[in-house]
């Protein structure tokens, strides 16, 4: 399929609904070889399904997908995508070791088992069984896993839930040591901070759909990167509404918030048009607060 064949994930109109659950909607995704993308999304948004979609273990009722330019099915048997998922079991009469040298004999060129080890932090754990390992342990053996077959595409499923801080910070340490060398990621996750610091591009689903696609400043941009906080009495909404780059309004007796894309311009015209202003209080945007917006309601707007 030519036109999808140089990115590293190419999904078409993708749609999954269980009876009137319409969990994945609709969706296009496209990225490019060497990116890193966050999946974000509150409970229930569709990003499971979408995942399970993309690495052909659910069959959508509509759309395609092309991993690497290949189907789901030939990328994951190649080795081009390592896999790392929630639930997924891992065996339990074999060490670690094992496990990870059994998957290196599945493919063409893997990592050099001891390598693949060493980058997912279990070198220490190799000679345990799963069964007893902790939950962010069982999480590093199943990262070590998905790396084994060197794969250019790796997609992980909410990869650090059960890790601690500094196993957190050491399992980035070790995906950037992949993306370095120009892997693309595709990571679910709900964890904000994560997506901020890590990734290049951040996919925001609601309800199926995506809601918003951009590196980070851009989505919290697009619902409006700035809040103004000031005291402006006699202020009208709609004259508040009017102020070059405002987007939103909220207006309480005399105090207003105004949500605006860009922060020096509202607040030129706001001091010029009010003088008797007061109070004012400008702030930008997180990630979180551009979160909740793009996935809730958005507050009453006047
Ligand atoms: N096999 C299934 N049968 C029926 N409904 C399903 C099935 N799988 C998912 N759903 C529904 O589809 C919607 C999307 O679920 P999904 O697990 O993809 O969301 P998610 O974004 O991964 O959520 P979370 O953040 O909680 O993991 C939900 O309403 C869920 O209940």
């Amino acid at each position: 399929m030519e036109r999808t064949h140089r990115h590293a994930v190419a999904a078409h109109g993708l749609r999954k609904h269980y009876g009137d659950v319409r969990a994945v909607d609709g969706i296009d995704l496209l990225i490019e070889p060497g990116e890193v993308v966050a999946l974000l999304g509150p409970n229930g948004a569709g990003k499971s399904t979408m995942i399970d979609m993309l690495l052909g273990l659910t069959r959508p009722d509509a759309g395609e997908v092309r991993l690497m330019g290949e189907t789901p099915a030939e990328a994951v048997r190649g080795g081009a995508v390592g896999v790392m998922l929630q639930e997924a079991a891992l065996l339990d009469d074999v060490t670690v070791r094992e496990i990870v040298v059994m998957i290196a004999s599945l493919h063409r060129a893997p990592l050099p088992v001891e390598e693949a080890l060493r980058r997912a932090g279990v070198t220490d754990l190799a000679g345990r069984r799963p069964a007893r390992l902790s939950g962010g342990q069982k999480q590093r053996v199943r990262f070590a896993m998905a790396l084994v077959s060197d794969p250019g595409l790796l997609v992980l499923d909410e990869p650090t839930s059960a890790m601690d801080v500094g196993v957190r910070r050491e399992f980035w340490a070790a995906v950037r040591s992949l993306t370095g060398a120009g892997r693309t990621v595709l990571f679910a996750t709900h964890h904000l901070e994560e997506a901020e610091k890590h990734a290049d591009r951040v996919v925001l689903v609601r309800d199926g759909r995506v809601v918003a696609d951009g590196p980070v400043a851009a989505v919290i941009s697009e619902v409006g990167g700035w809040t103004v906080r000031a005291a402006v009495p006699g202020a009208l909404p709609e004259e508040l509404r009017a102020l070059p780059g405002v987007t939103a309004v909220e207006l309480r007796g005399d105090r207003a918030e105004l949500r605006c894309a860009d922060s020096a311009a509202p607040l030129r015209e706001l001091l010029a048009r009010f003088p008797a202003a007061h109070d004012v209080e400008v702030r930008a945007l997180s990630l979180e607060e551009a979160f909740l917006r793009l996935t809730a309601p958005l507050p009453e707007e006047v």
